[in-house]
């Protein structure tokens, strides 16, 4: 039996002989539906995956948040990190000088963020080149990847490796085709997988399928979406296409929504000391992308507040009885977080005694305002929490 990385291969070189017309549409709907399901299997360890697995580093979570900084060899990674943090990861001009997963902490807005140092990743990797597919699995488990590019290499670097993250079921800076558009920021979160929002998708146990188009798509019709589920094997199913833009990629985003990761980028490109400065403004116009010379000190301070925004992360005070709040220590917690998440934090059993809770900032629409475990808090927002519970 041929193996999975052959078939994925044998698959690819199908779809680049196959000319794209009306008449090809069909097949190569279902050709991108096989690609999809051997790349789950070949990050599933286990028979048949072809060695390698894919776990990522051992490198447990901590802090507020993750950020997974991803990159071909020697573009600057190491030297960024030992920059930001306290930790000296191995810096060299050779590839492949970091060989593992190095975390190092970085402490910004009262907030500790774990930085991972990776190892760099080649065209392949997703194939399981180089150690390819342990990065991009601890890049997967990250909150927000920091993609560091050479400012001196070619252009196709950024689409390279965004074809190498996209092939393991990442998704850069997109929102899912299904679920509400406000959690994606809270990844923790389980979303309610019955409410898609483009494509909404349940499995039956029987009846067979049931499609439904509100608005017509452009680029996708009632065979295609027959023909898919059924490659599948989901032969019972309701389904319900909201969206006139939805494509073949988002019907099977939604069908394989188990390995799918939705997660920010920022690009960033380093050594821009050795660019000309037409090209640097070029660059640094660039949607979701920051320019720094990590050698010159340039820029590097800009690409932590950067990283910041794009977390998302909030402040919040809590406050006790009759003292004041402490400024010093926040909680921090994502945004569109509640005061449920708040108590969660606090101690995992807080809301089982929850009366209400005072908020003052933000949020709060007089101060203090009384509000309940939904009230959705701000940043710097002040909570105090009033429980049942009397020592
Ligand atoms: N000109 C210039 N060189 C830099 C800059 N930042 C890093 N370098 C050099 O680039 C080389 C590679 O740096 P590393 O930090 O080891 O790169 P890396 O991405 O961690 O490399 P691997 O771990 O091998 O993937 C080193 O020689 C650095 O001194 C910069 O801003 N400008
Ligand atoms: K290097
Ligand atoms: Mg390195």
């Amino acid at each position: 039996m041929v193996n999975i990385t052959e078939k994925i291969k044998e698959i690819e070189d199908e779809m680049r002989r196959t000319q794209k017309n009306k008449a090809t549409e069909y097949h190569l709907g279902l050709l991108k539906g096989k690609l999809a399901r051997l790349r789950a299997q070949l990050l599933e360890p286990g028979p048949g995956a072809g060695g390698g697995g894919g776990s990522g580093f051992d490198v447990s979570k901590s802090g507020d948040a993750r950020i997974a900084l991803v990159g071909f060899p020697s573009v600057g990674k190491s030297t960024f990190l030992s920059k930001v943090t306290k930790t000296r990861s191995e810096v060299a001009s050779y590839a492949f000088t970091t060989l593992t997963a190095i975390p190092g902490v970085l402490e910004y807005g009262g907030a500790e963020i774990q930085l991972l140092d990776l190892p760099g990743i080649i065209e392949g990797a997703a194939e399981g080149k180089g150690r390819g597919r342990q990065v991009i699995s601890a890049a997967k488990t990250s909150d927000l990847i920091l993609m560091v590019l050479d400012a001196t290499k070619k252009a196709e670097q950024r689409a390279l490796l965004e074809a190498e993250l996209e092939a393991v079921g990442i998704r850069l800076n997109r929102e899912p085709p299904y679920g509400n558009t406000s959690l994606w920021h809270i990844s923790n979160r389980k979303t309610n997988a019955d409410r898609f929002r483009n494509i909404y998708l349940k499995a039956k146990k029987a009846g067979g399928m049931k499609i439904t188009f509100q608005n017509p798509p452009k680029r996708l019709d009632e065979k295609m979406v027959f023909n898919i589920l059924r490659d599948y094997k989901i032969l019972n199913c309701e389904v319900l296409v909201r969206d006139d833009e939805a494509t073949v990629d988002d019907l099977i985003d939604v069908i394989m929504k188990d390995h799918r990761k939705y997660i920010k980028c920022l690009y960033v490109y380093n050594k821009i000391d050795s660019v000309s400065l037409d090209f640097l403004d070029r660059l640094a116009r660039e949607p979701q992308t920051a320019v720094m010379s990590c050698e010159l000190d340039l820029g590097v301070q800009d690409v932590v507040e950067r990283c910041w925004q794009e977390l998302r992360l909030i402040r919040i005070y809590t406050k006790r009885k009759g003292v004041d709040p402490d400024f010093d220590e926040a909680l921090i917690v994502r945004s569109g977080s509640t005061i449920e998440d708040v108590c969660d934090r606090i101690h995992r059993t807080l809301k089982e005694t929850y009366k209400y809770a005072l908020v003052w900032g933000a949020s709060a629409r007089h101060v203090p305002q009384r509000v309940g475990l939904g009230h959705v808090v701000a940043d710097e927002d002040v909570v105090y929490i009033v429980s049942a519970f009397k020592a």
